[in-house]
């Protein structure tokens, strides 16, 4: 017998193995072991040279590895496909349209092995030249094809590289069995998938998407790029459009099944809507669980963009020139990581409003030029730069008081409140649930279950093509309470909530929820226990906080600085990008517990200014030695006082009443869906 004969032989027994296994599979495909590793010989044709290339491919836990090389035996290469860069496959015929990206068909052995090359020499016909024929007759194909979507991580530039492998599964004559061999490959993906850390839930994704953030093709753009992405990584989700401003929020707080249906929110929009959903998660009354449990992601269709921008600089990966694509393969990753929030307080007049905030508070040069340059948004990006020539040259400078806690000396945050025994918080939920709705004007009650349906200009064959589940229900009457609550004045029920922290009778407080008396004509007893009761329930309502509230002075020995003077600009971040081109904060972390303060006092050089302006786009801005007119200083919380009633503040980019504000860093609150996990 000749090498090369006993080669065809052992080869002709591997496949004939190989198509028992693939045949027979020893499992269900819904149940493969976890460690599972399925090993195939795929041929492919290759016309040029009239000869077939043989490749071996592998699933295994770390991902699809394919071995090429020709019949002789003379050349091979190998590649690695990391089961993070798949974002999911397909099994099933043939895909009408051609799929996206490159087309690697790799068939299995059936048409072109040395099997049916013996076959060939002997004269008779084999199976699989029986079912070509019988395929070619009929112009049926029973092969099965496993799509395999991966994006491909690659450095210098780090970019993420589409590729598509495909492969044809016919070994049986029967579709049917053909098909479960590729339904097993398909779930051992999915399995190993698992396996590498990606969430694997059950639950929904619900994306919010607004159609008039950045150029107003946000609808546009999700059908054209988001969605096939999603598609490919079979996430099921939920698309609900807004239609005005605060559309985001009610709906965040008030879907009573938010944390039963869905695994995460993403946001495709900008930052503005981010804000609404970080808002309407902490108005809550399972604020704790929601923040824990629910994964926040974001896709860039803003004009800002420095939540993605942040997110996709700490997990290292590429953001233009394909933005939206880029944050769509995170939020689809399946992995998340904790990031800071900010618990912001600000008065103004006899207001008084808590608010959360993910990106920054601005106070002088940065929020001028970002809230003045609006009236110029005609014109782009160039708007920025315009106005901050213009600001240059009309330098104004703010007088008032800065105080900051710097993160060295950050005094040790209280432990969390203990949860009340389980009995006394059941009890104090019913009574103030029966006592939130008796004492609620009417008014109140008959909005209270309004939920904004889709908008009537909602494209509906649209959405039926991106097979969406657009079925919002009701809320039942025991959610009142949670309705209840929103549709009170927002800022009066913000202000007595946070009044409760600081205001001297705390029971009062508590009770004012609405202006409207809940005091009952039971027994003093009973009523007092009530009130400890809702107190205790109310420590779990809201974030607790270390700083004193706004009205009060700060205590001087838990190390706060003080410092008076005259201010060009106060600036603090706490992801590394305000925009996406603008890299303001490079130490900054996601879940540091850090905010950083950039404070340029009055009296900066004109041409320092302006350096400092020029560079913020690559982070080089700050000064590296100590300087006596800009200086950075991490810090865990901070208080501002302006001297005077006009200025701009902003918090996440936008406008908010000029006043005295103060922050405080709430480490690791929320979860933002990244590709790099923990
Ligand atoms: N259908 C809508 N029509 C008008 N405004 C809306 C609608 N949906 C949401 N909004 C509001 O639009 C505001 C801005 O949206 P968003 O932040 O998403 O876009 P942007 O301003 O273009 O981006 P960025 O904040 O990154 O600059 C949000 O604060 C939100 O309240």
């Amino acid at each position: 017998m000749t090498a090369k004969t006993a080669q065809q032989q052992q080869q002709q027994q591997q496949q004939q193995q190989q198509s028992h296994e693939m045949l027979v599979p020893p499992t269900p495909p819904e149940t493969p072991p976890p460690d599972e590793e399925l090993s195939e010989i795929f041929y492919v044709e290759n016309r040029r040279r009239k000869q077939n290339i043989k490749i071996q491919v592998k699933l295994r836990v770390d991902g699809v590895y394919l071995r090429r090389e020709t019949t002789q035996n003379d050349h091979f290469n190998e590649q690695l496909i990391r089961i993070e860069d798949i974002i999911g496959s397909s099994c099933g015929p043939r895909l009408k349209k051609r799929a996206r990206g490159g087309l690697n068909s790799c068939k299995n052995p059936s048409k072109h092995t040395q099997q049916e090359a013996d076959d060939d020499d002997d004269g008779a016909p084999s199976a699989s030249k029986k079912a070509q024929e019988k395929q070619k007759q009929t112009g049926s194909d029973n092969s099965a094809y496993l799509y395999i979507y991966a994006y491909l991580k690659k450095e210098k530039p780090l970019r993420r590289v589409q590729t598509l492998r495909i492969l044809r599964f016919r070994s049986s004559d029967v579709y049917a069995e053909n098909l479960t061999t590729a339904q097993r490959w398909h779930h051992t993906i999915r399995q190993h998938k698992e396996r590498s850390g990606a969430a694997s839930t059950g639950k929904k994704l619900l994306i919010l998407l607004n159609p008039k953030s950045g150029s107003g093709k946000g609808r546009e753009l999700f059908q054209k790029q988001v969605a096939p992405l999603l598609r490919e990584a079979e996430a099921q989700y939920d698309l609900q459009i807004t239609t005005h401003p605060q559309y985001a929020l009610e709906f965040v707080r008030s879907r009573k099944d938010l944390l039963e249906r869905y695994a995460g929110i993403v946001v495709a929009s900008g930052d503005g809507l981010f804000y609404e959903v970080l808002n309407g998660l902490m108005e809550r009354m399972d604020w704790r669980r929601a923040c824990r449990e629910l994964a926040l992601g974001i896709i860039p269709c803003g004009s800002g963009n420095g939540l993605a921008k942040s997110i996709a600089h700490h997990c290292h990966e590429p953001y233009d020139p394909k933005p939206i694509l880029h944050a769509t393969l995170i939020c689809v990753a399946g992995r998340a990581t904790p990031m800071d929030v900010v618990r912001v307080e600000l008065s103004h007049r006899d207001k008084h409003y808590v608010m959360y905030s993910f990106l920054s508070i601005g106070w002088g040069l940065i929020a001028d030029i970002d809230i003045e340059s609006e009236r110029l948004r005609s014109i782009g990006a160039q708007r920025f730069t315009l106005w901050a020539i213009k600001r240059l040259i009309t330098l104004r400078t703010y007088r008032g008081k800065l105080y900051y806690l710097p993160a060295a000396t950050k005094a040790a945050p209280p432990p969390p409140p203990a949860p009340p025994a389980e009995a006394a918080l059941r009890a104090s939920r019913s009574t103030n649930r029966s006592l939130m709705r008796r004492s609620l004007p009417t008014a109140h009650r008959a909005t209270a279950s309004e939920f904004k349906d889709l908008p009537d200009d909602c494209d509906e064959v649209q959405l039926r093509d991106l097979d969406l589940d657009l079925d919002l229900e009701r809320e039942p009457e025991q959610d009142l309470f949670v309705d209840a609550l929103s549709m009170t004045d927002r800022s009066i029920y913000r202000q007595n909530a946070d009044s409760w922290h600081s205001a001297v009778s705390r029971r009062t407080a508590y009770y004012s929820i609405g202006g409207h008396s809940t005091r009952s004509n039971r027994s003093r007893l009973s009523v007092a226990q009530k009130i400890e009761a809702a107190n205790a329930e109310f420590m779990q309502l809201v974030p607790m906080g270390t700083m004193p509230a706004l009205q009060l002075p700060l205590p001087g020995e838990l190390g706060w600085v003080c410092e008076e003077g005259d201010y060009v600009m106060v600036h603090a971040a706490y992801t590394t990008h305000l925009a996406s081109d603008c890299f303001f904060a490079p130490d900054s972390k996601l879940n540091d517990g850090l905010i950083y303060l950039v404070v340029i006092r009055a009296g900066v050089g004109r041409s320092q200014l302006l350096n400092f302006l020029l560079s913020m786009h690559n982070g080089s801005h700050l000064p590296e030695a100590e300087d006596p007119h800009i200086v950075v200083v991490p810090v865990t919380a901070f208080r501002i006082e302006p001297s005077g009633n006009s200025g701009i503040l902003t918090v996440d980019g936008e406008r908010v009443d000029y006043g005295p504000i103060q922050a405080e860093v709430f480490p690791g609150l929320i979860n933002v869906m990244t590709t790099t996990g923990q």
